[in-house]
């Protein structure tokens, strides 16, 4: 590995170019799509999960990174882009809705997680919010309107897993830990919109430190009609989310 300033990222300082805004995808081969939207895409750095480019948003520089799937790595990935500056994090990820009227295809924005994971008791304990900041909320709200899309916005569930923790029973052994029985139902009368992986750490990590954090998502899958997500509906899903987190990131820069 060439010299860096973190460990894992493979990141340095001068790589950054002053930016304070990272977006944060899961997935390592939605970073080049996102960067790509925006001016001057320059390929930093890939190591593990980790896939790091800089663009340019009205003349500033942006980060591109993404955080791989899950907690543990989100956490790793947010330490050390705000050991290199980074301030504000804009997450964009896929999602499985769990509420009968969000559809395939829709859009949310989180405003706060049920924290199912077990990273983020590591930076705050449970009583405190997985609150996302309400500027990078109103941000992602407008720039979805602004192109034409309707956010649903609201409580995400934000898991470990994606099979027991999402309750799903489709699975090798097909059985859910006790735990996890009936809490898609639970869920849904409360109100929640869907399940991902990776905000409940995010937003607690930010909330917890000062730093600002939102989060918009495309939907896959709907839990009330099935529980694995088709890969052909994807690609739309993830497309529009990602033009919408990057108009958010030039109002926010
Ligand atoms: O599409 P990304 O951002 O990876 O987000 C979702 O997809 C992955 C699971 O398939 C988890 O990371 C989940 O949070
Ligand atoms: O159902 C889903 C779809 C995407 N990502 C998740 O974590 N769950």
């Amino acid at each position: 590995m060439a010299q860096s300033d973190v460990f894992h990222l493979g990141l340095t300082k001068a790589d950054m170019q002053g930016a304070t805004l990272a977006i944060v995808p899961g997935d390592p081969e939605r970073v080049k799509k996102i960067a790509g939207l925006m001016d001057n895409p320059v390929h930093l750095a890939s190591h593990r999960e980790f896939t790091s480019w800089r663009a340019q948003l009205g003349g500033k520089s942006v980060i591109v990174c993404s955080t791989g799937i899950g907690g543990p790595s989100t956490s790793i990935a947010v330490e050390e882009l705000a050991q290199l500056g980074i301030r504000t994090f804009l997450r964009v990820g896929t999602t499985g809705a769990i509420q009968p009227h969000i559809n395939v295809g829709d859009v949310l924005v989180t405003t706060g997680s049920v924290r199912l994971d077990g990273a983020s008791l590591h930076f705050a304990p449970m009583a405190f919010p997985a609150v996302a900041d309400f500027d990078c909320t109103t941000a992602l709200v407008a720039a979805a309107r602004e192109m034409g899309a309707s956010p649903h916005v609201g409580i995400t569930a934000s898991s470990d897993t994606f099979y027991p923790g999402q309750e799903r029973y489709d699975t090798f052994s097909g059985r859910v830990v006790s735990r996890f029985q009936h809490s898609m139902e639970e869920w849904q009368q409360m109100g929640v919109m869907n399940y991902e992986m990776e905000s409940a750490t995010l937003l607690t990590m930010c909330a917890s430190q000062g730093l600002r954090a939102g989060m918009v998502a495309g939907v896959i899958v709907n839990r009330t009609q099935q529980e694995i997500p088709n890969a052909e509906t994807m690609k739309q899903t993830e497309s529009d989310a990602v033009k919408i987190v990057v108009e958010a990131a030039r109002r926010l820069v």
